[in-house]
């Protein structure tokens, strides 16, 4: 496998489709062209052309977009092939485009990566692509269009220039401390560009749970006594029947997950297991994976049969937030000597309070949401990465007045830790990992 090797793929989603795009990057894409189709239409301007395998056989009437490097996607010679969608007329083309020297069927991810790699896009911008293409919530849909479209990146670039002009200047105050050529109090203002850079950070990343939030989804774990409604109430706000419904306590065991799109926000609900003591060993198991998902829950929805009465309360990990809601409402003769105990009334029966519980739901994550803006880090290797540049931020500035060696190159680390999100500094080892990720054809 070559770097410099022509590649071809299908661009466009699964077969059959209307139209299919078949889509060629490299050296050779002129001169398949030209075997294909007969000629190169001029650049940036769609032709119908008819295609020919090399036997001479037809393939099919297609139009054909030419992008001469470097003005295309890659920045290589681009071709576009757009087909009829059948699965035969795309593997025909396939077929006819594998015979070709040096040209073979791209990696997933590998037309982004060779626009990354003849700097069409830095990395931030690559992965917003690849969040665009799977963006399944309209929240998700705009954070990623915020990182495709680089203001994500010109923050951390202006972070780094940032620091990068303060060690300059520090080093410079290092070189040239017995001279007058530099005044001392060139430094005081560095250190003030540099606290604020840190505070701006820190900020950014306070930022980052609720852009994991927006792409990975938002959890609510289902919890409470046995019989209580929970799964009920999972096949209310699914508005499908996914659990089991039934009147012996103790139905549900494994944890059973649903995806649900709210306000367009991504939310992962979870059922659970009825909590009690039990002897029974796979109850009890699948008591423990209740437990276990409070840890990371975002919301735990306390659930209780309102004619049960009051049962033991549930120990819920610190600060985790939770609404309490009383069930079975449809058996309350008088709903209200029951609403000072709970937040929350509903019956998956009748359906009632089951909007006032979406809305509450919905509240929750556009008040979080709202005091958050559009820039949010949404991955793991972008947020490893801005902790590690806070970290040496601050150790810069605890350092300062200390010794002037040790800040000067803290100060380069946070400006490094920066330019590997966006890929400026180096990160060769990074890039496989990341483009793998991609849809083929992207
Ligand atoms: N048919 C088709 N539709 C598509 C794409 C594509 O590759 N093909 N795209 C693929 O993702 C997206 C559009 N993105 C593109 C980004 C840059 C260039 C491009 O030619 N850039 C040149 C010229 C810029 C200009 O003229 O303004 C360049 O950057 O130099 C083309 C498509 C979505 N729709
Ligand atoms: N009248 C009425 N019955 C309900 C309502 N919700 C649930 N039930 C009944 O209560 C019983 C238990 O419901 P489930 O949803 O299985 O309860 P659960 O909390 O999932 O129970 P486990 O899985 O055993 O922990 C079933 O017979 C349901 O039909 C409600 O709103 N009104
Ligand atoms: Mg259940």
């Amino acid at each position: 496998m070559q770097d410099s090797d022509t590649i071809y793929a299908l661009s466009s989603g699964a077969l059959p489709s209307g139209v299919a795009v078949v889509r060629i990057s490299g050296d050779q894409a002129r001169s398949i062209c030209e075997a294909v189709a007969g000629s190169v239409p001029t650049p940036r301007q769609t032709k119908l052309m008819t295609l020919r395998a090399a036997e001479g056989g037809e393939i099919d009437q297609s139009l054909v977009l030419f992008f001469a490097a470097p003005a295309s996607f890659t920045g290589e010679d681009c071709i576009e092939f757009h087909l009829h969608g059948g699965r035969a007329t795309v593997q025909a083309m396939l077929d006819c485009l594998s015979k070709f020297k040096n040209t073979r069927h791209a990696e997933a991810g590998e037309f982004t990566r060779r626009a990354f790699e003849n700097g069409k896009l830095d990395l931030v911008e690559a992965e917003g692509l690849s969040d665009i293409i799977s963006a399944e919530t309209e929240m998700q849909r705009r954070l990623a269009i915020e990182q495709a479209s680089g203001h994500l990146s010109s923050l951390y670039e202006g972070w780094s220039e940032t620091l990068t002009h303060a060690r300059a200047m520090i080093e410079a105050e290092l070189d040239f401390s017995d001279e007058d050529d530099i005044p001392g109090s060139v430094s005081r203002t560095i250190w003030q560009s540099v606290e604020k850079t840190a505070s701006e950070l820190r900020q950014h990343l306070e930022g980052s749970r609720m852009g994991e939030i927006i792409r990975d989804g938002y959890r609510i774990v289902i919890a409470g006594p046995p019989n209580a409604g929970k799964s009920s109430l999972m096949n209310a706000l699914a508005r499908r029947d996914i659990a089991i419904v039934t009147e012996i306590a103790g139905t549900t065991r494994d944890v059973i997950e649903v995806n649900l799109d709210v306000n367009g926000f991504a939310v992962r609900l979870y059922d659970t297991a009825g909590l009690r003591e039990t002897l029974d060993a796979v109850e009890r198991e699948g008591v423990r994976r209740a437990r276990a998902l409070f840890e990371n829950a975002d919301l735990i929805l306390l659930l209780s049969d309102i004619d049960a009465g009051s049962s033991e309360e549930e120990r819920l990990p610190d600060g985790v937030d939770c609404l309490r809601i009383g069930t079975k409402l449809d058996r309350v003769i008088r709903s209200e000597d029951h609403e000072h105990s709970y937040d929350l009334l509903i019956s998956a029966t009748t359906g009632e309070g089951i909007e006032t519980l979406i809305n509450a739901i919905g509240e929750r994550l556009s008040s979080r949401f709202s005091a958050a803006s559009m820039s949010l880090p949404t991955r793991e290797r972008q947020v490893n990465y801005l902790r590690e540049a806070l970290r040496s931020l601050e150790e810069a500035l605890a350092m300062k007045d200390v010794s002037p060696e040790i800040p000067a190159e803290a100060l380069r680390n946070a400006a490094q830790a920066l330019g590997r999100i966006t890929g400026h500094v180096d990160v060769e080892d990074l890039l496989d990992v990341i483009f793998s990720a991609f849809c083929v054809g992207k």
